[in-house]
């Protein structure tokens, strides 16, 4: 099973994307990312398929590819600080220029009595804006296996890690332009 690969695979501290290079700052993120088997990534994606196909209209994904996915661990004190997906910077790459919709599949939960390895905190939170310049916090509710599936744009964080190793996959719709057909490595 895809954690169990994810143990096993080589890892690089997760990095945060500016102007096209990939940095670990650990102000912004602290986690790893895991190399898997091109089985245990299909399986994820077809996961993420079947949602984003029931939630997103047929119309929206025209001309639209996937980036991803890529494999995260948050080991205990890991985070992902509040930041949006879709880069500003006409430094970075297209895919990530382009980005329209993030989706974000959860491998573990909080539960102790199934298989998987659990864990505390970790809740992926949306800061939704209410319209009048002010934000709301919106802690999404996910088990093992949920997908969520949010605008690129929109403001999100994953809050620390308090026990156990919280795992996730995440990849991205993005908005194919004729310069940028092809998801970039990495
Ligand atoms: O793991 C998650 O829930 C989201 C991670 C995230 O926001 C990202 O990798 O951009
Ligand atoms: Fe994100």
């Amino acid at each position: 099973m895809v954690i169990e690969s994810m143990s096993n695979a080589s890892t690089v501290m997760g990095g945060v994307l500016r102007q096209s290079h990939d940095s670990v700052d650990l102000r912004m993120r602290r986690c790893l990312e895991h190399q898997v088997s091109a089985t245990d990534a299909a399986a994820v994606l077809s996961a993420m398929r079947t949602t984003v196909d029931q939630v997103l209209d047929p119309g929206s994904l025209d001309g639209v590819g996937f980036d991803g996915p890529k494999f995260c661990s948050y080991p205990p004190g890991g985070y992902f600080r509040a930041h949006n997906d879709r880069s500003e910077d006409p430094a970075d790459p297209g895919v990530v220029r382009g980005r329209q919709f993030s989706v974000v599949c959860l491998l573990n939960d909080d539960d102790p009595s199934d298989q998987l390895p659990a864990f505390d905190g970790g809740v992926l939170v949306i800061h939704a804006p209410l319209g009048d310049g002010r934000r709301e916090p919106r802690n999404i509710a996910m088990r093992a296996g949920s997908v969520a599936v949010f605008a690129a744009d929109l403001l999100h964080e994953v809050r620390p890690v308090r026990g156990g190793i919280r795992y996730s996959a995440i990849g991205w719709l993005f908005q194919k332009t004729p310069a940028h057909q092809e998801p970039h490595q990495g």
